[in-house]
């Protein structure tokens, strides 16, 4: 497929997603792309991505290796363009947080995606607020599967203070998993950051996956949600992954069914920076620039993030002695905001994924 790349739209820690337009059919996509040589994690999503179709799920469009103008080889994933961010710039751009009625609406469209998912045994494994993008008609889609596996396989993989307290333990990680982090990312709407932050674990997320893991704590409830919202997070947040809720249940629960779904007001408060064709220039003039800067970056970002890989492989050993040391009642932890990148690391056979200050 020929396409031109535009802007860049977002930057993980494994791959950049740019803006492209499809020559053949004038039709504006994402494309998400990473070096040939680190770009695992993007060819097994691209492999689970083409296996999806659902309006709640991100859509594929197709997958290729390239060689660009200054002669790198990227791999490169196709998709379905969304215009307006995820929700966590949603939450920002309204002030830090969300109504109670888009809460409900996206938390709905979030649901389906994962019946959707679920029903095919795949778990997405890294819901949050900035993985689910908000798509042309203003409907929530779930993106990022990078984390995504077969329910069943070994692999511990996501953001800290989404995790269940399964996962965050080492155990196990499947749909119900998933479920836990639909709590986590109800409160991110509701209060602009994700559970767990009111202290200092953006110094240290080791205390905010021991704390998840072995304290026996749920997250605290945001005041100003309804009791109907507030039962819904409940049965998000049973710490015995049976005993959540599926997201058929949760979909039925009255917190979803008791209002009808708003009309997100597009265009006013949401991220829109799409073309309006191939030769609106305004949007595509800067790329060339653009990328020479990102390139700058990569090389700082690439050495941060050996750091951050040398820091997370030590995690799991480390949660290992605290468990032997602490006790149930173990050590005080101070939280703070989690204002963290994904990264991922193979440690022991397990493939680690943890996002990090
Ligand atoms: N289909 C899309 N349409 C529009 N923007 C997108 C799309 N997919 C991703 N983005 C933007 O790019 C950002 C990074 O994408 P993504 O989360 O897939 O990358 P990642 O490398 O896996 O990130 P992370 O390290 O957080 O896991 C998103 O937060 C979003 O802003």
């Amino acid at each position: 497929m020929e396409w031109t790349r535009g802007r860049i739209l977002g930057r993980g820690s494994t791959a950049t997603v740019c803006s492209a337009m499809c020559h053949n059919s004038n039709e504006i996509l994402a494309v998400k792309s990473s070096e040939i040589h680190r770009s695992e994690f993007l060819q097994r999503e691209a492999k689970i991505l083409s296996s999806l179709n659902s309006p709640y799920v991100i859509g594929y469009r197709g997958s290729e290796t390239k060689i660009e103008s200054n002669g790198v080889v990227t791999y490169n994933l196709l998709m379905e363009y969304a215009p307006y961010g995820t929700l966590t710039d949603a939450a920002k751009k309204n002030g830090g947080r969300l109504e109670e009625a888009m809460i409900v609406k996206y938390t709905r469209e979030i649901l389906r995606g994962l019946e959707y998912i679920h029903s095919k045994g795949i778990a997405h494994c890294d819901v949050k607020g900035s993985n689910v993008v908000v798509a042309e008609k203003g409907e929530a889609k779930l993106a990022d599967f990078g984390c995504a596996k077969r329910v069943g396989s070994e692999a511990v993989t996501g953001t800290p203070a989404f995790m269940a307290p399964e996962v965050a333990r080492g155990e196990k990680q499947g749909s119900e998993s998933d479920i836990w982090a639909v709590g986590c990312t109800v409160i991110e709407m509701a209060t602009g950051s994700p559970p767990w932050t009111e202290a200092s674990s953006r110094e240290d997320p080791v205390s905010v996956l021991y704390r998840v893991g072995y304290s026996g704590e749920t997250p605290e409830l945001p005041c100003l949600l309804t009791e109907e919202a507030k039962d819904f997070l409940k049965m998000c947040f049973k710490r015995e992954a049976k005993e959540r809720w599926t997201a058929t249940q949760l979909l039925n629960h009255p917190f979803l069914i008791s209002k009808p779904d708003i009309e997100p007001v597009l265009g006013s408060g949401l991220v829109s920076s799409s073309p309006t064709s191939v030769t609106d220039q305004t949007f595509w003039r800067s790329v060339e620039d653009e990328i020479v800067e990102e390139e700058a970056v990569d090389l700082q970002d690439e050495s941060r993030n050996l750091d951050r890989l040398n820091l997370l492989a030590c995690y799991l050993e480390r949660i290992g002695r605290l468990r032997c040391v602490g006790g149930l009642d173990g050590p005080r932890w101070d939280m703070e905001g989690g204002d963290w990148i994904t990264v991922r690391v193979s440690c022991e056979g397990t493939m680690i994924s943890g996002s990090l200050t």
